[in-house]
């Protein structure tokens, strides 16, 4: 058996969103990564512990024009991964109105990580980092106990916290695999499916070796989904 897993990924506008995913979905990266229009979906599967998760990753766009469609996309997530730029105080802010919605629409046993990108910005230069990582840990505690700590007394804010470079990989698949641990503890059913071997991390099944998504979904009108393989080898989008 192979669960899913829904995974919506908000953030202000050039936070990194996209190119966190396609770091882990396609292991690639581009420097002038295009603006998501609406949303677009990638899926992977993934093995930890022996147990199989495909993730469903819904990748919104941070433009304020879209902001609207967001609650089509995170309805019936397992988790919320909000992304903020470690060098951009303001995509930090803009999180928590993010953070307040999942809180009021999606169920309590919702999953939140916070991910800081573009950490190579600040290894080249400190004086650019805008969020210190203490501050995103103190945020965590300070929001996200009531949602994290529920079904593990042990949980700190580091646990839902990460800082990472899409560019280089750094941190990437640490962040989903971290995800799809909590996933499986919050649904015990998993573990009964548990495969005899175990693995770090499944191939993507969305994508072969020079990125043709397979099983890339495109949004081609407002609530429509469908499964296609897309015209070109970059990411499907919405329009
Ligand atoms: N140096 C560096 N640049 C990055 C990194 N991640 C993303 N970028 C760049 O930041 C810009 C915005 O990245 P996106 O992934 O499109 O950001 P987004 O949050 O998806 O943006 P929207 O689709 O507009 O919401 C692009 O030019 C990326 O190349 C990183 O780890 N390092």
């Amino acid at each position: 058996m192979i669960a899913d897993a829904k995974v919506v990924l908000l953030g202000a506008q050039g936070a990194g969103k996209t190119s966190l995913v396609v770091r882990y979905v396609h292991n690639k990266f581009h420097d002038n990564q295009q603006s998501t229009i609406g949303a677009s979906f990638l899926a992977k599967k993934i093995v930890v512990d022996g147990v199989v998760v495909r993730l469903q990753i819904w990748d919104t766009a941070g433009q304020e024009r879209f902001r609207s469609m967001a609650p089509m996309y995170y309805r019936s997530a397992a988790c919320g991964i909000l992304c903020y730029d470690i060098t951009s105080k303001s995509s930090f802010n803009a999180m928590h109105s993010w953070l307040q919605e999942l809180k009021q629409n999606l169920n309590s046993d919702i999953i939140i990580h916070i991910v800081g990108t573009k950490l190579d910005l600040v290894r080249e230069d400190p004086s650019r980092r805008e969020v210190p990582f203490e501050t995103c840990i103190q945020y965590a505690e300070n929001n996200l106990r009531d949602i994290e700590a529920a079904d593990n007394p042990s949980w700190t804010g580091r646990d839902s916290c990460h800082e990472i470079c899409a560019k280089d990989a750094e941190g990437v698949n640490e962040v989903f695999e971290s995800i799809t641990r909590t996933i499986i503890r919050r649904r015990p059913i998993l573990k009964k499916s548990r495969r005899n071997s175990v693995h770090y991390e499944s191939d993507s099944f969305s994508s072969d070796e020079d990125g043709d998504a397979l099983n890339t979904g495109t949004i081609r009108s407002i609530g429509t989904v469908s499964l296609q393989e897309p015209a070109s080898k970059e990411q499907s989008r919405c329009c």
